[in-house]
Formats: C-alpha cells, structure tokens, sequence
C-alpha cells in the first residue's frame, strides 16, 4: 500500500482540489488499484484482475467488473479491505460502488482503456444514483460578469479533461513564448472578446499543449460556469466518424456547439479529412457567430497546412496568430529550476545548466533528461553531480546529433529486447512481461519522436490515448523506483538510437 500511497500523493500535490480535472484523478486511481491488486493473495488476485477503476468521482470509486460473481466478491468479504486501502492512498474516506460490464471479460485491462470513458462507463449497471452520470448543465457564462461566487457550481470536471500541471503557473516565460503567452492570458480573461480565434503554432514539445490547458484552467478559475472543452483534433476526427457511424451527429454537434470555449489541439492531424474539415468549419462557424472563443494550436503556420482547405485556413487568420519558439539557454534552465522544484528532485544548479546547454529544442526532451539523471542518481544512492549527469547524457544525446528515430524502429526494436512478436506487442494480451514492454515502447515513443498519444495509441494496436497517458506516467515513475527498468530503458533507448544512425 506504501507504493499506492505515494504514486497518489505525489499527483495529489499538483492537483487542484476540488476542480481537479478526472484524467489525473483517473489515473491515481488506476496506479492506487493495480497496487491494491497486486497486494491481494494470488487465489484473490486472479479473479480481480479483469476488474477497471473507471473514475473517482468526490468521494467515490467506480469499478467495473465483468461479471455478478466479481461483483460479489468485491462487495462481500473485499469491500472493507479495499476502502481501506483507497482511503489510505487518498488521505480522504473513499467509498467503492462496483458496476458490472460484461464486455470486460474479454477486454485488455492492463491500462486504462477506451472502457474509461466515463460515458461508456457508466452507461453501465451502475446501482445507485450516480452524480456523474449526469453532470451538470453549464449556465449561460458571460465573460463581463467577472469573477464567480464562492461556492457557484462549476462545470463538470470530466468535461474539461485538462491536465492539472498545465496551468499559467508552472509555465515559464522567456523571450521565446512571451508573446503566446500573453495572449492566451488575454484570451482566457475575456473569452470571444480578445482575439478570437488564437492560434499558437510552433515545433513539438515547445508548450502549446501546456498553453492550451492553462487557458482551459484559468477560464474556470475566472467564470465558474463557463464551458470549456479541451480535444485533439484527432479526437475531434475520431468522435466525428463515430458520430457517422452510430448516427448519432446530433449529439456531436451539441457536444462541440454548446460551449463557451473550444480548445483544439493540433488541428495539422485535420488536413486531408475533408468531411472533418466540413463539419469543424461549421461548428467554427457556429461558435464565432456566437463569440464563443475558439484557440488552435498547430505544429506549422496556417499557410503551411496545404491540405487545409482555403477556407477553414481563412478562418483561422480572421484573429491572432503567434508562434513559440524553441526556448533561450536562460528560459530552459528557469523551465529545469521549476521543474526540480514541483516534483521535489534535486539536482545543483551546475547540473541544470549542464542538461539546458545540451538539449535545446524540445522541453518535453529537456524534463525527460532531468528525470533520468535524478532518476538514475537515486536508484545508485548517489549526489546529483557533474559527472554523473555527464554518464547518463552521453548515452541520451549522440555524438553527431539526433538521428531519426520513428515508431516502427521503436516498436521492432521493443519486441526484439523483450523477446516477443510484434504481433505481441501490439496485440491485446495482457501478459505481464507483455505489458511492461508494451508500457516501455510506448513511453519511448513519447520521449523519442513527436507523435501525438492518440497516434502512438494507434500505432500499439489502436488503444486509446489515456492508455499511452498512463503509460508513459508509469514508466517515468518507475524509472527512478526500479533498477531493472532504468537499465531496461537505457539499453533499449541506446539500442534505438544506435539502429536509427546506422539509417
Ligand atoms: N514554458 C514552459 N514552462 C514550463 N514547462 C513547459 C514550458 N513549455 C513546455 N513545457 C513543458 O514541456 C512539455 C511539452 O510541452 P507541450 O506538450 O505543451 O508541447 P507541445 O508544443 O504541445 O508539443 P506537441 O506538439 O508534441 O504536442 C510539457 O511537460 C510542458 O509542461
């Protein structure tokens, strides 16, 4: 329970209380479950292994089963068992309500998955009043009434799926970003009115995401019943062919319609998709006219997006467009000093300045080289210094510069470490050696090249972004517990690299 507790605490001190957005909760509640699995006796474990956490909603935990027999078990002799465990891992009373969904018998449960929607969920056999099954309808928000009343209701927090750690505060401003940011500023405090649409562009792992999110955040902080809602355009694609498909464009359209805010991240994954582009033309469209704001991001220029239609592109320059760029030597040793100090790693400032002058175009690229020296400097007991950041970056940047590295090197050169088929890999089963592999490749997809979740989820057998989420979340975490998956990660990471230099 000891590890339950501190994966929980540890998000619990970046989350922000009450409107904590459920992605992370949902992923607390997921590394507090697979541990209070693992500690249960074998004979217990194994039929609680097809068992989802789907959501912790206030003070309760869904968990889905596939079956009644699962069922009773968990509310018989398990229940007190497991609120202990989950209150324990909280620090707050956390009840369980158990729902049956037989379409888990056979479904992959070693991650979250598509099944954690909480639609999906909970259109289940939930058996009592459930608060989130029916989350409260936004009231009609009007940016000039200011800052909401202490206690108004907020809009839901599964509608705004934003990322607690991406807010204003932990962005750091330099010359690079100064100017998006202070227009997502601009925009979040007077929505529709500021600059509308805004369009951030810029290179991977450069904030925009992060921007994204902190606009999302400071809009419910300013107007607590503004609707705010947060997609990938390639999840905008994806609901949109569902939508098709099920003949359910109604509700698509009111889904994307009805807000007060549309934050859409990168909308370059739109080009070629014509019938997409239609429908977001129209629901660009609709919000405008009705001044909601609406804010893009992308990787390149809108002039860029050839496969953009002309008028979705001319829609686009009717506001602001600002590009970030890759931050100055002083921006990522500020980025590295506040990323220390968030996530409680230490490492002296010589060492920052170390880590910020050898990798300078990618900040997501940048964390992941503090985390691995911390990481690796604590699984061998040892300080933080010179020398050792000097081993650990020598196998993390090449001499020669970066090859380049794609995802089906990633995932041959997985399967070839892990001794498994491709087809394995990728595949639905759940082994656990199968897993950990899986998790691996996954998050080396993330670190290596500049695919969106959604696309590396896609690519590992179509699964869902949440579970590339979780993924990568867990390994980083594991990387500085467990030697064995450090020493997995470097090798494998070195043998990928090697691989991709010699073309
Ligand atoms: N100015 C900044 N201050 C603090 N952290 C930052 C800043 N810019 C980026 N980051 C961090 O770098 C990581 C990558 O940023 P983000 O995901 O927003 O990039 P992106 O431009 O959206 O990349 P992609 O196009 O690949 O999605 C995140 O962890 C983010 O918090």
């Amino acid at each position: 329970m000891d590890q339950c507790r501190a994966a929980v605490r540890d998000d619990a001190t970046t989350a922000t209380g009450e409107g904590a957005p459920v992605d992370d909760q949902q992923v607390d509640l997921q590394t507090a479950w697979q541990q209070i699995v693992e500690d249960l006796q074998p004979n217990q474990r194994a039929w609680l292994r097809p068992s989802v956490p789907m959501t912790l909603h206030e003070n309760t935990a869904i968990i889905a089963v596939p079956n009644d027999f699962t069922r009773n078990q968990l509310e018989g002799r398990l229940r007190n068992h497991i609120e202990a465990a989950l209150t324990e891992g909280f620090g707050r009373e956390i009840r369980m309500l158990v729902t049956v969904n037989p379409a888990l018998e056979d479904a992959p449960i070693d991650l979250v998955d598509e099944t954690t929607d909480p639609h999906v969920a909970l259109s289940t056999n939930v058996s009592m009043a459930d608060p989130v099954a029916a989350p409260a309808a936004a009231e009609s928000f009007d940016p000039s009434a200011g800052q909401a009343g202490a206690g108004e209701r907020r809009p839901s927090a599964l509608e705004t799926r934003l990322n607690p750690k991406y807010t204003f505060e932990t962005f750091v401003i330099g010359s690079s970003n100064r100017f998006p940011h202070a227009a997502a500023v601009a925009v979040a405090e007077a929505p529709g009115k500021a600059y509308n649409p805004l369009l951030v562009y810029g290179e991977s792992g450069l904030g925009k995401t992060h921007l994204l999110h902190a606009i999302g955040h400071y809009v419910r902080s300013l107007y607590s019943n503004a609707k705010v809602r947060y997609v990938s355009s390639e999840e905008f694609t994806n609901e949109f062919i569902n939508a098709i498909r099920d003949d359910r464009q109604d509700r698509f359209k009111r889904r994307y319609r009805d807000v007060d805010v549309l934050l859409i991240d990168d909308i370059q994954f739109l080009e070629g998709k014509t019938q997409t582009q239609e429908e977001f033309f129209h629901t660009f469209n609709t919000l405008h006219n009705a001044n909601k704001q609406i804010v893009l991001t992308s990787d390149r220029a809108p002039k860029r997006l050839e496969a953009l239609e002309d008028r979705l592109r001319n829609r686009f320059e009717w506001g602001l467009i600002t590009d970030v760029q890759p931050p100055d030597l002083e921006t990522r040793i500020a980025i590295l000093r506040k990323k220390a100090a968030m996530d409680r790693l230490t490492a002296p400032p010589d060492v920052l300045e170390f880590i910020a002058s050898k990798i300078q175009t990618n900040i997501r690229e940048l964390e992941g080289a503090l985390i691995r020296v911390t990481a690796f400097a604590n699984l061998n007991r040892q300080e933080v210094d010179m020398t050792l950041a000097e081993i650990v970056l020598k196998d993390l940047i090449p001499e020669g510069g970066e090859p380049e590295i794609t995802h089906a090197l990633i995932i041959a050169q997985t399967a070839a470490y892990f001794g498994v088929s491709l087809e394995d890999l990728t595949g639905p089963s759940r082994g656990r050696h199968l897993v950990m592999a899986r998790q691996i490749g996954m998050y080396l997809c993330r670190e290596l090249t500049s695919m969106s979740l959604p696309q590396i989820g896609r690519e590992f057998g179509g699964r869902d972004h949440t579970t590339v989420m979780y993924a990568d979340r867990k390994i980083r975490q594991l990387l500085a517990e467990r030697r064995a998956v450090f020493n997995q990660v470097s090798e494998l990471t070195n043998r990928v690299k090697m691989q991709a230099r010699q073309g």
